[in-house]
């Protein structure tokens, strides 16, 4: 039997106002995270990744709302809870945020202070969550920088965040993110900052905590590599929406979008003849308020079939199913 769906997001859709109109930067988007599994979102910059995520954690600011869709915590359960319904101040929102959900960023200084030591920093999260005595939630603190493979926690526990190097710090983020026993745990990028022998360290690590403590990872990346090594699952995404979803090594073995095979073809391989060139694809993701008519990938699309990409939106991707949002999908059924 599949696992559990912990979060269902339905037709997600975020805009921004401006002066120059407004902008969609999610326009429907819909997956499930299961229970104990990891679920890569991955597409360009600029493609919807982060907004996605803040929306989960209601972090999105105005002049960003989210302007229909659901985000659904345990659905299907007498504890269902719609997020988007929910005031992103409320007590039962910042319960989630933090809570039941962990944030892990690219920049780990996005979650901490410069001012703090990285033990007080810890010491308040834990204690947001919890009701551990001062000492109580001291002894946690250095507990999840052990968890998090800090050496010498008893001491490190007092130093500054600048103190540490790139690698420690993330580490802290993860143990910050990890302060209120998330069950789901969204990553941002998480290595994206970091040298690539980091980058081995830190996605063991999260893979490691992930199976120990059972979480629901959501994990955002540009980085078919880093999808191939984590993911259980992967939702591809363009501009502000998902345009494939499938197991990852169907995905691999078969993409079925001109998108998901372009990023693939992006990806270096060590089987490739040296100074083979790298392909890219060409041109850039539009900005949401140039959303091309018809296929938003159409003007990009080197398979395209003609005036049906061009002139009408293919259908959405169903949802928890493999399949592509591509007019050759729609000709193949
Ligand atoms: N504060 C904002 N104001 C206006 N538009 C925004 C804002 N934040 C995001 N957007 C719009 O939402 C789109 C998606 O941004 P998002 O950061 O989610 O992309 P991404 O895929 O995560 O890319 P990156 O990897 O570069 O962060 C952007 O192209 C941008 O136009």
């Amino acid at each position: 039997m599949a696992e559990r769906v912990v979060l269902a997001v339905r037709d997600l859709a975020v805009q921004f106002g401006s002066e120059q109109g407004v902008v969609r930067a999610l326009d429907g988007v819909s997956f499930d995270l299961h229970a104990g599994r990891t679920l890569g979102i991955v597409g360009e910059s600029g493609c919807g990744k982060s907004v996605t995520a803040r929306s989960i954690l209601r972090l999105v600011e105005r002049p960003g709302i989210i302007s229909g869709g659901r985000l659904l915590l345990d659905p299907g359960t007498p504890e269902e809870a719609d997020l988007a319904r929910l005031d992103p101040d409320s007590r039962q929102m910042r319960a989630v945020r933090g809570g039941r959900i962990g944030l892990i960023f690219q920049e780990p200084m996005t979650a901490l202070s410069v001012h703090y030591t990285v033990g007080n920093q810890l010491i308040e999260a834990v204690r947001q969550h919890s009701t551990a005595s001062a000492a109580e939630a001291r002894a946690r603190a250095v507990e999840l920088l052990r968890e998090v493979g800090i050496p010498r926690p008893e001491t490190r526990i007092d130093a500054y965040p600048f103190e540490l190097s790139g690698g420690l710090r993330q580490r802290v983020g993860i143990a910050m993110a990890l302060a209120g026993d998330p069950d789901i745990v969204i990553a941002d990028e998480p290595t994206t900052a970091l040298d690539v022998t980091t980058q081995a360290q830190i996605l063991a690590l999260l893979k490691r905590l992930q199976a120990q403590k059972g979480i629901s990872l959501m994990l955002i990346t540009h980085d078919m590599g880093v999808i191939a090594q984590m993911a259980d699952e992967v939702a591809v995404m363009y501009l502000g929406r998902v345009v494939e979803f499938a197991p990852v090594r169907q995905l691999f073995a078969a993409p079925r979008h001109p998108y998901t095979r372009a990023l693939l073809r992006a990806v270096p391989s060590i089987l490739a003849a040296p100074r083979q060139r790298l392909s890219t694809i060409g041109g850039a993701v539009p900005h949401p308020g140039m959303r091309p008519a018809g296929c938003p990938f159409h003007p990009r699309c080197g398979e395209r079939l003609g005036a049906v990409c061009m002139e009408r939106i293919p259908a959405p991707v169903p949802t928890g199913r493999p399949g592509a949002s591509c007019f050759r999908e729609e000709e193949a059924a």
